[in-house]
């Protein structure tokens, strides 16, 4: 595995806020990297800033160690997709995939085969893009991102507007991808769909990095969820012992322990246990939740939304 994008201490201030803060990850060929944050969490301003559409307020972002605006060709190398609503509306799909292979090089062939790989049917390719639906504007755009036929993919949000099908067509298509030795980033605001298809997970909050590491890291199971008979003298006991317990939905708690010491104390000072379990790796997402709920306090609720 080869390291293809690297960014590095990257920030971006627009006025006095500070929309990416000091952000630095990698993403490794054949591997699919997932960027997930909620809603303003800075997930697009760090890719546009990978895609040389944005100039960073400080910072350095490299692909295969170029500036992606060094790179010569660069839609033949790194396929991007940012916008899938952006694509000039007056066009047809093909006429946009067509005009993309002409400025690439690539031949024309190349246009039916990625309106195949995309499932957009010829009546389809001949519509304008102000008639598409958002999932079809999708589809034209990961056929458009990978016309060049790149090694490495940014895609931010490529799942929305996808039906279920699509869905799962697209993550097929990306692992495929990526087994084929690609290099991936895509980006999500939801936990689930970067959960079932990355293989590294980058979680970003109000602009910083909060947690990175192997999708089997992050939602690694730890901790001990416990119950007794006697849960007032549990809590002491584990506390004696250095075990923080956090009070669980359901009573007993939760706690950063492994059940095999939690049971220890419980047995030595004699406390009837009659649940012990190793904790159910709800980290993740408790602090993707957190992470959602302190965005929504601190963004103005739209007006005529309950
Ligand atoms: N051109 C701009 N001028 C001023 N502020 C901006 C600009 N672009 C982005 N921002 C702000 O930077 C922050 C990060 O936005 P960004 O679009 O990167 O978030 P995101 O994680 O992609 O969110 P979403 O999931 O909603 O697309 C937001 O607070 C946004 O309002």
């Amino acid at each position: 595995m080869v390291t293809m994008i690297t960014v590095e201490h990257l920030t971006k201030r627009y006025g006095d806020h500070t929309a990416v803060d000091d952000v630095s990850f990698a993403c490794k060929s054949g591997q699919v990297t997932g960027f997930l944050g909620p809603n303003g969490a800075g997930k697009s301003t760090t890719m546009r800033i990978i895609a040389g559409l944005t100039p960073p307020t400080s910072g350095s972002a490299t692909v295969d160690g170029f500036a992606y605006r060094d790179i010569p060709n660069p839609s033949t190398q790194v396929g991007v997709l940012l916008d899938a609503s952006a694509q000039h509306a007056g066009r047809t799909g093909a006429e946009i995939l067509r005009l993309s292979a002409m400025t690439m090089g690539v031949p024309r062939s190349r246009v039916d085969e990625m309106l195949e790989m995309v499932s957009l049917t010829p009546d389809e390719a001949d519509r304008r893009v102000r008639n598409y639906s958002l999932g079809m504007r999708q589809r034209l755009g990961i056929a458009n991102a990978l016309i060049g036929d790149p090694h490495i993919l940014i895609l931010d949000e490529p799942a929305n507007g996808l039906d279920p099908a699509g869905i799962h067509w697209m993550r097929t298509l990306l692992r495929d991808y990526a087994n084929r030795g690609g290099t991936v980033l895509l980006s999500s605001h939801l936990l689930h769909e970067i959960e079932i298809i990355a293989d590294e997970i980058l979680v970003i909050g109000q602009g910083r990095i909060v947690a990175q590491g192997t999708k089997d890291e992050l939602l690694a199971t730890n901790g001990a969820r416990v119950r007794s008979l006697d849960d007032t003298s549990l809590a002491d006991a584990l506390s004696r012992s250095g075990i923080h317990a956090q009070p669980a939905d359901g009573g007993g708690f939760t706690t950063d322990a492994t059940p095999e010491d939690v049971g220890r104390v419980a047995a030595a000072t004699g406390i009837a246990l009659i649940e012990l379990r190793p904790g159910d790796g709800a980290q993740l997402e408790e602090m993707f939740l957190q992470l959602t709920q302190q965005t929504q306090r601190e963004q103005p609720v739209p007006q005529g939304v309950q």
